[in-house]
């Protein structure tokens, strides 16, 4: 009864395909279901006028009969009728059945391993856990869609990647996200038709053939059935998720004659969508390859410039606003390139994120500006930015605290600025990574507050030294009542819970005395000085006093 409760509220709250919610038959239901989808054999269950009444994957994978309200597939009225002992699979090759007489009329079809063609292993053509074709699958029907006569070939590839799918993984399990991982391919077949191919190509992504001659219509219309579908709530074992996912879509023979070109294309597509914000689907366009050239371009460029020592840290000052003195310098990495000029970090740090250089960068910076800031004369501050990926790296304590040791720099003069994405995975792990790196002395501040999802939520989680206010709010200040509004609170909020708050981006007067009439601690912005070479750091700190 308590249960019952539970779920009717939160189907209230959520609403969603999903609800009303599952009974336990539902649920036992599902199981039963998944059970067979594992079976090493393809199966069905032929009603006495041969209907399939129930099938598992791998027999829908294989010969992807016609669906319940037809009883018309011909094959399986030959079967049903004891005339054949084989089935047409829909690459063409013929697989020999067993069949066995149930009550009620009914027939139980079953195709196992060993009476696979040879050289074909049944489980090895479909996904162990969804029971969908697997890539091997895949790839041999877009040979044959490539193949066939121009007039036939109408088809789109879909490349399919989940959203936030990693975040159930990663908090809930492995044994969540596999069911969920189920629930999509349920949803997956039901919007596609029966002569669509679904497949699985490895952890949360997967590929949908589809055949219709009104291509490009025939596959806006199933993108956009697609994202709103796998994108309602779903409740696994209690928990409600919500996923989006993310679609490139490739149309032969213009975007590709060759099933590597057809995929490639569909590829470029899918990462324009996920990088335009993802829950989107789009078309692959001409315009995607060059692009991605350029792209592998800098990533070349990018994994050569550490050999070629082409990074430089600049510093830009941090003034007191009680008493206009500076108080410390922010470290902001920069990559001189003989060709491409002074590329900005905004550009290169998310490669470097994306290919895995960031670590190596990170750890560079800190070093380079552990060491410049011990030469400084006086004791200002020196902040450097960590990466969420480095968050990831197991040794990020040890690589701070030898950098410390290293430059001789006093750990209370370093601060790490961390952006509300590094909390927002793995907050337990992030959260005691933190407080290790409080315990060496350094000091922790919140970057680029305002601009992600429960930063309140997040200044609760840890005792942060300070917090750094987005320079779009400042910047907009002047004239936008929303944005003063905010940075009024945020800097009300800090002087509650006793942490300091520094304004990024200050580039007039006007924003610096609104600043200080509001009681904010410090500020960083072009006003003071633009980040500068460590050459030019004695010349920044005898202009402003300190
Ligand atoms: N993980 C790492 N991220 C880094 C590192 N070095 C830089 N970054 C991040 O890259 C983003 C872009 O940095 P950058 O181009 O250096 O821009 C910084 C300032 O130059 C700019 N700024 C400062 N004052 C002003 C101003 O008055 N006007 C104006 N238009 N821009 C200004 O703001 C950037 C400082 O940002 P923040 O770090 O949020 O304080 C940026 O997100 C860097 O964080 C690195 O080594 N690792």
């Amino acid at each position: 009864m308590e249960e019952f409760f539970e779920d009717a509220l939160i189907e209230a709250v959520v609403g969603g395909d999903e609800f009303p919610p599952r009974s336990l038959a539902a649920t036992a239901h599902d199981a039963l279901l998944e059970a067979c989808d594992r079976l090493p054999c393809a199966f069905a269950i032929l009603e006495p006028d041969a209907r399939p009444s129930m099938m598992n994957s791998a027999f829908r994978t294989l010969f992807n009969p016609s669906v319940p309200v037809d009883a018309g597939d011909p094959d399986l009225v030959r079967l049903a009728g004891g005339d054949v002992r084989s089935l047409r699979s829909v690459d063409g090759r013929a697989w020999p059945v067993s069949t066995v007489r149930l009550g009620g009329g009914r027939i139980l079809v079953t195709v196992e391993d060993r009476s696979a063609p040879a050289g074909t292993d049944l489980t090895e053509r479909r996904d162990a856990l969804t029971g969908v074709a697997n890539r091997v699958v895949l790839k041999e029907r877009i040979v044959q869609m490539l193949a066939e006569p121009e007039q036939d070939r109408q088809a789109a590839l879909f490349l399919l990647d989940l959203d936030r799918f990693k975040t159930v993984n990663d908090t809930l399990g492995h044994a969540i996200g596999d069911k969920l991982l189920c629930r999509v391919v349920e949803r997956l077949r039901s919007t596609v038709r029966k002569d669509d191919l679904v497949a699985r190509l490895g952890g949360d992504e997967f590929a949908i053939l589809q055949r219709s001659s009104r291509q490009p219509e025939a596959a806006k219309a199933l993108a956009q059935r697609l994202v709103d579908l796998v994108g309602r709530t779903y409740l696994v074992d209690d928990h409600i998720l919500n996923i989006g996912v993310s679609i490139g879509i490739a149309l032969p023979p213009a975007d590709g004659t060759e099933p590597d070109r057809l995929l490639k294309s569909a590829d470029l597509a899918l990462y324009r969508a996920k990088e335009e914000g993802r829950g989107r689907f789009r078309f692959f366009e001409q315009e995607m390859d060059a692009r991605a050239q350029a792209r592998r371009a800098l990533e070349l460029d990018l994994r050569r410039a550490f050999a070629l020592r082409q990074f430089e840290v600049f510093y830009q000052a941090q003034m007191s606003l009680q008493d206009r003195r500076i108080v410390g310098f922010e470290a902001l990495a920069r990559w001189r390139h003989p060709q491409r000029g002074m590329v900005s970090p905004a550009d290169f740090i998310p490669v470097a994120e994306e290919i895995g250089l960031i670590s190596q960068i990170g750890e560079w910076v800190l070093l380079t500006a552990c060491r410049e800031a011990a030469r400084w004369p006086g004791s200002h501050r020196i902040a450097v930015n960590l990466s969420p990926i480095q968050f990831s790296n197991p040794g990020l304590v040890e690589t701070v605290s030898a950098a410390l040791a290293t430059s001789g720099l006093a750990p209370e003069r370093l601060e790490l600025e961390i952006t509300e994405s590094v909390l927002l995975d793995n907050t337990a792990a992030t959260l005691a990574i933190l407080h290790r790196l409080r315990t060496l002395g350094v000091r922790i501040a919140m970057d680029d507050f305002g601009t992600g999802y429960s930063s309140l939520g997040y200044l609760r989680s840890f005792p942060f030294d300070k917090v750094k206010i987005d320079q779009s709010f400042i910047r907009d200040m002047p004239t936008d009542g929303d944005s003063a509004a905010i940075v009024k609170a945020i800097i009300g909020l800090g002087v509650s819970l006793g942490i300091s708050t520094t304004a990024e981006g200050v580039e007039t007067e006007e924003q610096l005395n609104r600043l200080r009439a509001e009681g904010c601690t410090d500020i960083q912005g072009y006003l003071l000085s633009k980040p500068v070479p460590a050459a030019e750091v004695a010349a920044v700190l005898n202009r402003i006093p300190t």
